[in-house]
């Protein structure tokens, strides 16, 4: 999988927006890794990205599967730059909504979820203080929405996993991006027990932190 380019983003777009850095990278390699599996498997009608950011990791699906592709964040600015990112790598097509998480994605209707979540731990202050009011734009000033993640760097991470089962369409699959610190045992232990499959599917050591990609299945009902 070719590396989607980001050359048209600007100075201003980057402060704006989460530049695209290791953990993206990792998320990128475990997609292309199972990319015969996406493709011949799993063969998604939808595949939804939450928190898109630049728009790196949609463009490539949308450029190498075929499928409806979507993707959400909680910054308009991020909305933005991700439609400019399709649009600047043909023949990709990405369909943007400003939301918190997907709050207004239709129940059981993702075959493809994404998500490199905020996961740095911070105090939750920081995720408070930070709290977009309505209407109110996310600036340069509260970049700390892209990586602050509050106590054990879970708090985005556990409202997506306590809705993944009416987010995930029958034998749905989520790559998430976690961090040692976010506990990814516990967090396979916890989706094991709401009957999904979990398993650490990529591991990578960084500078200063140790990366991983979980890939939760939810299983097929027999019939
Ligand atoms: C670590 S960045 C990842 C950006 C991009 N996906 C990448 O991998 O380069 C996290 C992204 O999630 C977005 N985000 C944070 N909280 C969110 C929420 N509750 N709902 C939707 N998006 C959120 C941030 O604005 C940011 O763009």
């Amino acid at each position: 999988m070719e590396t989607p380019s980001i050359s048209h983003l600007t100075s201003e777009d980057l402060e704006n927006v989460y530049e695209p850095a290791e953990d993206s990278f990792l998320l990128l390699d475990a997609l292309e890794k199972d990319l015969e599996y996406l493709r011949e498997e799993l063969k998604p009608k939808v595949c939804l990205e939450i928190g898109s950011g630049s728009g790196i990791i949609i463009t490539s699906v949308a450029k190498y599967v075929q499928c409806l592709c979507l993707s959400t964040d909680i910054n308009a600015i991020a909305c933005s730059v991700t439609k400019r990112t399709a649009s600047e790598n043909p023949p990709a097509s990405v369909d943007t909504i400003q939301m918190n998480l997907v709050d207004g994605i239709r129940k059981n209707s993702v075959d493809l979820l994404l998500f490199n979540p905020p996961y740095v731990v911070t105090e939750d202050e920081e995720l408070t203080s930070s709290k977009m009011s309505d209407g109110q734009e996310i600036t340069s000033k509260n970049l700390v929405y892209t990586w602050a993640g509050g106590e054990n760097g879970r708090r985005v991470i556990d409202v997506l996993l306590n809705n993944l089962d009416d987010i995930l369409a029958e034998g749905g699959v989520l790559y998430l991006l976690v961090l040692k610190e976010n506990k990814p045992k516990e967090i396979i232990e916890i989706v094991r027990k709401k009957g999904f499959h979990g398993e650490v599917f990529m591991e990578r050591r960084i500078p200063g932190e140790y990366l991983y990609i979980l890939k939760i299945v939810k299983k097929k009902l027999c019939k």
